[in-house]
């Protein structure tokens, strides 16, 4: 059986990564969504163990020592990271698994999967996601500012990434990525993988 497909979705603070991912979730179930560790405080509504698993600073230093994350970086302030375990153990039972995270992190993904597919979520520009991370309300001004810069800088990393999609509609956007994850499904790569371990297999019995 084929390995499921990692797929990694970055892109700055507010372009709509969150929207369009439960979008993307409710559109194709089978594709499973990987929940982050974080020291972030919960906003209203979040709920731990589905938006994240809330930990202390404590807590987020013990899976980082017992290696239990996959990767994790710090993000104006706080720790995220991906629990390591959940995306091995979905992976092999050959399904997608989408993980919903920041630049650093993806890159040191990238380095321990590079068969994944890595895909960039751009805003169509600068002053709408502005305006999508204040109309959101979540964050205070200085917050804002700081996401704001590290949203430019993020941006320049783009050339690390496989695909650029535009979040200008969440129903276009959701659209390129499906596709995306089609396309992906019949790289001639994945079929050859399989057929050389059903030729080893075939070989040693
Ligand atoms: N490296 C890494 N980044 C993550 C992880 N989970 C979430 N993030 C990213 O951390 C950043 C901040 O997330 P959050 O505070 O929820 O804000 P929001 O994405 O703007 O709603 C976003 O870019 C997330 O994609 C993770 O497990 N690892
Ligand atoms: N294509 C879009 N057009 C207009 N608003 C959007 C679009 N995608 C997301 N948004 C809005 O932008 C804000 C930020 O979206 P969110 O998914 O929280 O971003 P992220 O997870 O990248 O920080 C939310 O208020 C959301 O409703």
């Amino acid at each position: 059986m084929n390995k499921g497909l990692l797929i990694v979705l970055s892109g700055p603070s507010g372009v709509g990564k969150g929207t369009v991912c439960s979008e993307l979730r409710n559109k194709q179930n089978d594709l499973v969504y990987s929940v982050s560790a974080t020291t972030r405080v919960p906003r209203q509504g979040e709920i731990d163990g589905v938006n994240y698993f809330f930990k202390s600073r404590e807590q987020f230093q013990d899976m980082i020592a017992r290696d239990a994350l996959l990767e994790h970086a710090e993000y104006v302030g706080n720790y995220y990271g991906t629990p390591r375990d959940f995306v091995e153990r979905t992976l092999a039972s050959g399904k997608d698994i989408i993980l919903e995270i920041e630049v650093q992190g993806a890159l040191k993904v990238k380095e321990k999967f590079p068969q994944g597919v890595f895909v960039f979520l751009v805003p169509p520009s600068l002053d709408e996601l502005k305006h999508r991370i204040t109309g959101r309300g979540t964050e205070n001004s200085d917050v804002i500012d700081s996401r704001m810069s590290v949203a430019v800088q993020e941006m320049s990393l783009i050339r690390y990434y496989d695909y650029a999609v535009v979040n200008d509609q969440i129903d276009s956007a959701c659209h390129r990525i499906q596709s995306i994850i089609t396309a992906e499904h019949c790289r001639k790569d994945r079929f050859i993988s399989e057929l050389e371990s059903v030729k080893e297999a075939s070989e040693k019995a």
